[in-house]
């Protein structure tokens, strides 16, 4: 059974970075987003991703940023993975994928079974969809839990993951009803908007490997 993949997001500190490797995490991720509480400059980005061990791919989230700036961004911060968490196009993610050694994630708010098939114009665009949930003040980042009923059973054409409001206390649930081949959370292993809490990034990354031990 492959192993489940748990990111842990917008970390801004070094500390931060190490609590989630040391945990097990197999993703960390960035924030570039002015709006976001967890927001990094690129400078700041790079300097974090210089200091994360080999142990975790390091992920960057942009949202709707332009052609030019993403570009500036990847050859500056080098991640091995960049999230798009607004309302990049299939076109955009193609562009990216072809043109770099990049993973290209896509993030989608699963708000009903018709925004998952939607969701199928990545194929081929992006490597994976990471299925959070729709609506809230910003396009991610929230808190909120989306309706895991709508990916009971659902066959997956894509990789994907599942984010949004995921905890230490419903990680385990949210695995089993889902089958979540990645795991993200980020205010979830918070102690307050931005702030990571390496007791609940522990927490977080132990009952997900827990679940995964017990074959959930
Ligand atoms: O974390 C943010 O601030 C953020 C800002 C803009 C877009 C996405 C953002 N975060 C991502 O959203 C999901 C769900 O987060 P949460 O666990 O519900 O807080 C996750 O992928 C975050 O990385």
């Amino acid at each position: 059974m492959p192993e489940t993949l748990i990111k842990i997001c917008g970390l801004t500190t070094p500390d931060a970075i190490d609590a989630a490797a040391d945990a097990g995490a197999t993703h960390i991720g960035l924030v570039h987003y002015k709006p976001s509480p967890r927001h990094l400059s690129i400078a700041d980005a790079a300097k974090l991703r210089a200091h994360a061990p080999d142990s975790v791919k390091v992920v960057l989230l942009t949202v709707d940023m332009d052609p030019k700036a993403t570009a500036e961004a990847l050859q500056e911060i080098q991640p091995d993975v960049l999230q798009l968490h607004g309302k990049e196009t299939a076109e955009w993610a193609s562009l990216i994928r072809s043109n770099s050694d990049l993973e290209v994630w896509k993030a989608v708010g699963a708000k009903d079974r018709a925004s998952l098939e939607q969701a199928e114009k990545y194929k081929g665009a992006a490597h994976r969809l990471l299925f959070d949930a729709a609506g809230g003040e910003m396009p991610g980042g929230n808190g909120l839990l989306l309706d895991w009923r709508l990916l009971m059973n659902y066959r997956h054409t894509m990789d994907w993951g599942l984010a949004g409001g995921l905890n230490a206390d419903n990680v385990v649930d949210a695995m089993r009803y889902t089958g979540a081949p990645l795991v993200d959370a980020s205010s979830g292993v918070e102690s307050a908007p931005g702030k990571k809490d390496p007791t609940k990034i522990k927490a977080f990354c132990k009952a997900a490997r827990g679940a995964m031990a017990a074959g959930v």
